[in-house]
């Protein structure tokens, strides 16, 4: 099953939406009623609601589903989440990677809840400094760990496909709560996100 089909399928599009995408497309010069333009605003609608579903998610309730007492205390990293999320400023999509540390106190949390969090807030108008900002207080107020940490690597498609027309920048952003803010922690925890498995 492609990813997360099933959430795609249960989006409720309004004739509203649809009507609005088709003005925008009558407005670019298109001709709406030809074939293969008939379903684009239905389309569109679709597509725009399941990139931006993370304003109807808690990501806070979806760390508590999963959250168990453990008396593990050294980092747990996660990286090379991939992440899609739209910049707020030309609804253009950005795209990259988050690497995500804790350091327990008292709780773990289910591991696949990271990356689902990731989405919660990507899946939003964003910049990439407050979707750090986001995972970063999310994680840390509602698992309340020793440490938490979270860098992103992202391009953007505006500044590739328009505007200034750089192919090759990726835009670093990073954040450090707690034991993260000691520079051997921190050092630690970005030369493992930076090594490559064996
Ligand atoms: N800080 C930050 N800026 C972003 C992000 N995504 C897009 N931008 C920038 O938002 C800025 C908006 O600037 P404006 O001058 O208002 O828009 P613009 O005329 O379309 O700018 P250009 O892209 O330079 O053509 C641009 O510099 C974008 O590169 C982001 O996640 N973080
Ligand atoms: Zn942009």
């Amino acid at each position: 099953m492609p990813y997360n089909k099933f959430e795609e399928y249960n989006i409720n599009i309004t004739d509203d939406t649809k009507n609005r995408f088709k003005d925008i497309i009558k407005d670019i010069g298109e001709d709406v009623e030809r074939e293969g333009l008939l379903k684009t605003p239905e389309r569109a609608s679709k597509a725009m609601k399941f990139l931006t579903q993370g304003y109807h998610q808690d990501a806070a309730e979806i760390l508590k589903s999963a959250m168990f007492k453990e008396s593990y205390n050294e980092m747990v990293i996660v990286k090379d989440i991939e992440l899609y999320s739209l910049c707020e400023h030309h609804m253009l999509p950005f795209f990259g990677k988050a690497h995500i540390a804790y350091i327990p106190n008292g709780q773990i949390v289910g591991l696949s809840k990271i990356p689902r969090i990731v989405d919660v807030f990507a899946r939003r108008l964003q910049v990439q400094e407050r979707l750090t900002e986001q995972i970063l207080d999310c994680i840390n107020d509602t698992l309340k760990p020793q440490g938490v940490a979270v860098v992103i690597e992202a391009s953007h498609m505006c500044m590739m496909m328009r505007g200034v027309q750089k192919q090759n920048s990726v835009t670093t952003t990073s954040g450090f709560r707690g034991q993260f803010e000691k520079i051997e922690t921190r050092n630690e925890f970005l030369k493992l996100i930076s090594e490559k498995l064996s």
